[in-house]
């Protein structure tokens, strides 16, 4: 027997049966389904969690329960490693296995295999700090969370209602706590100080800046959005719009970041509220994805997306590099996937190093890491900057020759306390925003305006089986099923300006087809020809064919 607390164990786990014929999985973004069928998978997890730490040393885990921009009746959860970073993948698998053993017997043999698979020495501390999103479900999941650290012995902190983000920074701070890479204090108020004060002196001198409007999605991001307006004050005037309540199912529902980006449209709730020309952004359900947009004299609503934002940070950050002297000695890179709008491509590669990598954040923050600093965003607008460690001691130990030098390297001190280094942060990112606009004197227009999206539709396809799809080159091309590249090829050199690519979704049951084309009822063609070409080669049921399909 490996040590394990047995009876603990099963006493709890017997009140949190796995509900039958339904498989969990751990993927992209942790375990996300119904809130109603998750009770089992938190105490589970609460017990791998407490494993987590006993293997890295007792160092703390985070634990977030949330489905970020699901319908309110889902729930999901996912844990973060210690340094504020997406779980080590290897540990996926783990959480997979033990969600899915049919009952307390087989979890509990599960529990064993791992614990001697992977070495765990149970006589170790296990520390954990977690938190949740504004779902009516959360409650009831951590409670059951909360059983599963007592099963195997965890000290616990609460961190209450927050954002995924926020969760990420306290896993960091905590972890570095008392050591001379301290990331922060480890409380909401320590991220708060953090960053309303590297932002402070980012403006400072600038001109007053304009009310931001802010679509909190009614969710989370409210929360915490209020309490940054506080410590902001007047360098931000800030507008807080569909804030969080207790309206049923408001949460996500017309408003907030992915729907601004799927639907390429205003939130009905902000038509009688946006201003033209006023800046307004919207927020995700745990607020860690952000889209700007904003309506021109005409009220034509346009809308700002995470390409946009890391075309407009990135150039920000390669021009104070160069001012501080520092060209050549810091080099400064963007990571996009294949759903990065090509205009924004191609204005990125006239610039600086691009690279393209798979779906998903954990992709996107590796290649990241791999720059001296690492700009990346998801076109759905999560994202962030990474400083490399050795960056950050350059810039700490650089000296520079003249003021204007002076300034520079002050402002890009500033960015890395201004920008969350765990995790794309939406509150963090909209104050990365604000300060470039403010620097640069660009209304949203001005910024839109340093290129033009080419028009693009996204289309999902329901297939008998997605496992079938495989792709090389980013999943800019597809190797399987065999012959459909080429067929798509085709299909795309008849389009100007013609783009498209198809792959399997990591998150739900469907292939995605995305096509670009130089003109936007050409766009939604092309996409609507893959879409058909795609369900007809591999056995679409005629009689059920979408008829958009063409
Ligand atoms: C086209 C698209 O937006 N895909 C999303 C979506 O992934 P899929 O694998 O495409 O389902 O969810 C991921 C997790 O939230 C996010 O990282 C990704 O950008
Ligand atoms: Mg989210």
């Amino acid at each position: 027997m490996s040590g394990l607390p047995v009876e603990a164990i099963q006493a709890l786990s017997d009140e949190y049966p796995k509900p039958v014929d339904v498989h969990f999985q751990y993927g992209t973004a942790g375990f996300r389904t119904l809130g109603a069928l998750l009770d089992s998978v938190l105490f589970r997890v609460g017990i791998l969690a407490g494993l987590r730490s006993k293997k890295l040393d007792g160092k703390v885990i985070g634990v977030m329960v949330t489905a970020s921009h699901n319908p309110e009746p889902d729930n999901g959860v996912k844990l973060v490693d210690p340094r504020g970073e997406m779980l080590e993948s290897s540990w996926e698998a783990h959480a997979t296995t033990l969600a899915n053993a049919p009952d307390t017997p087989a979890f509990l043999s599960a529990l064993e295999s791992l614990v001697k698979a992977t070495k765990i020495d149970l006589s170790k501390p296990a520390r954990v700090v977690y938190a949740r999103d504004t779902r009516p479900s959360g409650g009831a999941l951590v409670f059951a969370l909360e059983n599963g650290f007592k099963a195997i012995g965890v000290e616990a902190r609460n961190a209450g209602v927050t954002t995924t983000p926020i969760l990420h920074y306290l896993v960091k701070a905590m972890n570095t706590k008392g050591t001379k890479d301290e990331y922060g204090d480890d409380s909401e108020e320590g991220y708060m100080q953090k960053l309303s004060g590297a932002f402070k002196k980012l403006v400072a001198g600038k001109a007053p800046i304009t009310p931001l409007l802010i679509d909190c999605a009614n969710g989370v991001g409210a929360l915490a959005g209020a309490v940054l307006a506080e410590h902001l004050g007047e360098t931000l005037p800030i507008i807080l719009e569909n804030g969080a309540t207790t309206t049923p199912g408001a949460l996500n529902d017309q408003c907030g970041a992915d729907f601004v980006k799927t639907q390429q449209k205003l939130p009905p709730s902000l038509l009688s509220i946006l201003k033209p020309g006023q800046r307004a952004c919207s927020l995700d359900g745990d607020a860690d994805r952000l889209i700007y947009f904003y309506l021109d004299e005409r009220s034509q609503f346009h809308m700002l997306d995470g390409d946009k934002i890391a075309a407009l940070v990135a150039a920000f950050i390669v021009a104070l590099v160069k001012a501080a002297g520092l060209e050549g000695k810091i080099n400064v890179g963007v990571v996009q996937t294949a759903y990065a709008n090509g205009a924004s491509t191609k204005y990125l590669v006239e610039r600086l190093p691009v690279k393209c990598v798979p779906t998903g954040v954990k992709h996107l923050h590796h290649a990241a890491e791999h720059y001296d600093v690492g700009v990346y965003f998801e076109a759905n607008g999560h994202g962030t900057v990474l400083f490399s460690p050795e960056t950050q001691g350059k810039l700490a130990s650089y000296q520079p020759l003249t003021p204007a030098q002076s300034t520079a390297l002050g402002h890009l001190k500033n960015l890395v306390q201004l920008i969350n280094q765990t995790v794309g942060d939406a509150l963090s990112d909209m104050l990365l925003v604000e300060v470039v606009l403010a620097h640069k004197s660009y209304s949203a227009e001005e910024w839109d305006s340093l290129y033009s999206d080419k028009p693009n539709r996204l289309v999902k396809v329901v297939v008998r089986d997605r496992n079938i799809f495989k792709t090389e080159d980013a999943e800019r091309r597809l190797v399987s099923p065999p012959g459909l590249q080429a067929k798509i090829e085709e299909l795309v050199r008849r389009y100007n300006g013609g783009r498209s690519f198809v792959r399997p979704s990591g998150t739900e049951d469907v292939v995605r087809v995305y096509a670009e084309a130089t003109v936007k009822a050409q766009a939604d063609e092309l996409a609507f020809r893959v879409a058909g070409l795609v369900y007809d080669e591999t056995g679409g049921d005629p009689v059920k064919r979408p008829k958009e399909f063409l």
